[in-house]
């Protein structure tokens, strides 16, 4: 595996600023101030904090991912796309669960807020990381393996036009040899070696995740709940620099 310069390694790295307000927000961002990693905002600080800040966010030059998640009939998803793309973040996502017309009409919106040049990536939430094999079959009512279901999401995803998928770093291989190298797996599940597992299930570690492969790893409480979330996030930059 070719070794990562701490600004590469960083790069990967996507905090998710779940946070119930701006400021507090702010006070995460401060503490790892001049670190090149990649911000996530996700339903909970948008819907406090609104359209604006993550304006203000790109404003200043960070790179965004507004973790939305959208799910709906076609043409509204086309209509909310649009509205996401004219933001200016650099990424956002849908449910693949909506299906392949709706993911197309994602495409569609993003094509009608401007230019293909610098539009954002969309990927497609596969299964939320979150969701064990167990309660997928049991509870969701999905029959066979997760690895399946993934996979068939992000062919599905692929058919569609979207650039990749949002899944567990352990489906990250088996993404890459169904849709291709350059086809993006941003890996939320993030969890340093002893780190609390919280309600994630399908987890590894940032060193385990990296050897997979992903593109971009999410990272939320192992920095934002921890004691020093500066001190954590070097820690997860310096363990993806000296991986082997
Ligand atoms: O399948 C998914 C999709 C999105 N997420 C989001 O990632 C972060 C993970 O936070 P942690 O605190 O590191 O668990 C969070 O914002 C989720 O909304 C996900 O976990 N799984």
């Amino acid at each position: 595996m070719v070794a990562l310069t701490r600004a590469e390694a960083a790069a990967k790295v996507m905090v998710a600023l779940d946070y119930p307000n701006a400021a507090a927000a702010e006070q995460l961002l401060e503490q790892i101030n001049g670190i090149p990693c990649y911000i996530k905002v996700g339903m909970q600080l948008y819907y406090a904090a609104g359209p604006g800040f993550v304006e203000k966010l790109k404003s200043r030059g960070f790179h965004i991912f507004l973790d939305l998640k959208m799910h709906d009939i076609p043409n509204t998803v086309k209509g909310g796309a649009s509205s996401i793309a004219a933001l200016g973040v650099d990424m956002f996502n849908v449910h693949a669960a909506g299906g392949k017309a709706m993911m197309e009409a994602a495409m569609e919106g993003v094509s009608l807020a401007g230019s293909s040049d610098n539009r954002p990536t969309v990927i497609a939430v596969t299964q939320l990381t979150s969701t064990s094999q167990l309660v997928m079959n049991e509870e969701i009512g999905i029959p066979g393996t997760v690895e399946d279901t993934v996979i068939h999401y992000a062919r599905l995803a692929k058919q569609a036009g979207l650039d990749g998928v949002v899944a567990s770093p352990s489906e990250v291989v088996a993404i890459k040899a169904a849709c291709g190298s350059s086809f993006q797996t941003v890996t939320p599940g993030i969890r340093p070696a002893g780190a609390a597992l919280n309600d994630q299930t399908r987890i590894m570690t940032p060193g385990e995740a990296l050897r997979q492969g992903t593109d971009f790893m999410v990272i939320g409480r192992p920095i934002t709940s921890a004691p020093d979330p500066r001190q954590a996030l070097e820690s997860i930059i310096e363990e993806l620099v000296s991986h082997e």
